[in-house]
């Protein structure tokens, strides 16, 4: 059964009201809509996604305790929090990893997924979800590259640099079947099957595809084999223990992104950004620079898990205390300082983008609100996942 969630009224939510134009808002399976220049429903989505940061704040204080919060972030607001629609979703996705994939082996897998909360990640994330479905289909995807990580790139279910690459091109065969004689196609199926990550990366794939258009399908493979990209470069740094500098870390960092997990905002908003409007440099920068900020932002609220680790820390605030002799703590201060630069520039760039196209000012908001909701999702787990300090 789906329903619709319902989305508070702000600054966000009044521009997306003021795009239900019906050649630009249609349902993800619908055809692509045509582009017209500048309109005056361009300008106000400008103004709107400007005053998602100063506006929605007011509109919705009860969100973000700043107790949890790393002082001197700046972050859009998220723009909802609604706890039994968090719980739903995760209830959903236990019930999938449970009994469908059958994704952890260890007796604590329904706990371990609890705790991620991802229900609660996608529900902040994407407050325009068209449907309860779609954000399903987002919570899938989270789950299965999370399972790719813990199995393939983390020690704690087996996974390490060794051999990296040639794991996660089979991932990838998950989402992006390979073509070969039956023979062979057999024992690729049968590998599929055999493994909890590759299931689930196939299921989800399988949810997306449901929700999703096939460009917007590709987009999200596109951005995968660039995460796994990013997966390997981290994996060389791990086994030769080589702290990169922190140009090359940034480089590393905007493969091995949270970016996937923004792209979809269009899909889970049943809607379409069009290919050719995507592939625009501009709009490729500020969704570059959103999802830089977002994962830079883990960063932070992960350097204390991430320094208690055996392994080499692949963290900013450790990159910048390598290369500029810095202690920790005025390392998480510079790294702080970058983060914020990024959602200055995202916001710069977003601001004029989103004047000059309706379904473009839209997805902007849309990477917007996954910023918002991204923050508001990680403070919300310091004290178990995540920490305020390093
Ligand atoms: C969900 C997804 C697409 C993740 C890809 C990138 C990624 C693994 C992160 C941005 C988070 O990195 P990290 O491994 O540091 O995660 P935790 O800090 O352990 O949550
Ligand atoms: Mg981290």
């Amino acid at each position: 059964m789906s329903s619709s969630p319902s989305v508070p009224e702000n600054a966000a939510t009044r521009l997306f009201t003021s795009l239900k134009h019906p050649d630009v808002v249609r349902s993800a399976r619908g055809s692509v809509p045509v582009l017209g220049g500048p309109t005056g429903l361009g300008t106000s989505a400008a103004r709107a996604l400007t005053a998602v940061r100063e506006e929605a704040v007011g509109s919705v204080p009860e969100i973000g305790d700043p107790e949890r919060q790393i002082k001197g972030l700046r972050c859009p607001p998220a723009l909802r929090d609604d706890r039994a629609l968090a719980d739903r979703v995760n209830e959903r996705l236990v019930d999938w990893a449970e009994n469908e994939i059958d994704l952890y082996d260890d007796a604590g897998m329904r706990e371990k997924l609890l705790a991620f909360d991802p229900g609660r990640s996608v529900m902040l994330c994407h407050p325009d979800a068209v449907t309860f479905e779609h954000l399903v289909a987002a919570g899938m995807l989270l789950v299965g590259e999370n399972a790719v990580d813990d199995y393939f790139c983390e020690e704690e279910y087996g996974g390490s640099p060794d051999g990296l690459g040639a794991r996660l091109a089979v991932a990838q065969a998950a989402i992006d079947p390979a073509h070969m004689p039956p023979g062979y196609a057999r024992q690729y199926e049968q590998a599929l099957g055999e493994h909890p990550a590759l299931r689930a990366m196939r299921s989800a794939m399988d949810h997306f595809e449901r929700i999703a258009t096939p460009a917007q399908a590709q987009r999200y493979r596109h951005d995968v084999a660039n995460l796994y990209l990013g997966y390997n470069a981290e994996g060389a740094c791990v086994q030769t223990g080589r702290v990169p500098s922190v140009w090359e870390y940034l480089v590393q960092r905007q493969f091995n992104n949270f970016r996937p997990c923004l792209t979809i905002t269009d899909s889970v908003g049943g809607y379409e950004l069009p290919a050719h409007v995507y592939a625009l440099p501009d709009v490729q920068k500020a969704t570059a620079l959103a999802g830089n900020a977002t994962t830079i932002l883990n960063d932070l609220y992960s350097l204390r898990k991430e320094m208690a680790t055996e392994r080499l820390h692949y963290n900013l605030p450790i990159v910048i205390a390598d290369e500029e002799g810095y202690d920790i703590h005025m390392a998480f201060q510079k790294a702080i300082d970058v983060h914020n630069e990024l959602v200055d520039a995202f916001e710069a760039l977003a601001a004029p983008l989103a004047a000059t196209d309706p379904v473009l000012a839209r997805y902007l908001a849309g990477l917007s609100n996954w910023l918002g909701g991204n923050h508001e999702w990680h403070s919300g787990l310091v004290g178990t996942r995540y920490a305020v300090e390093p």
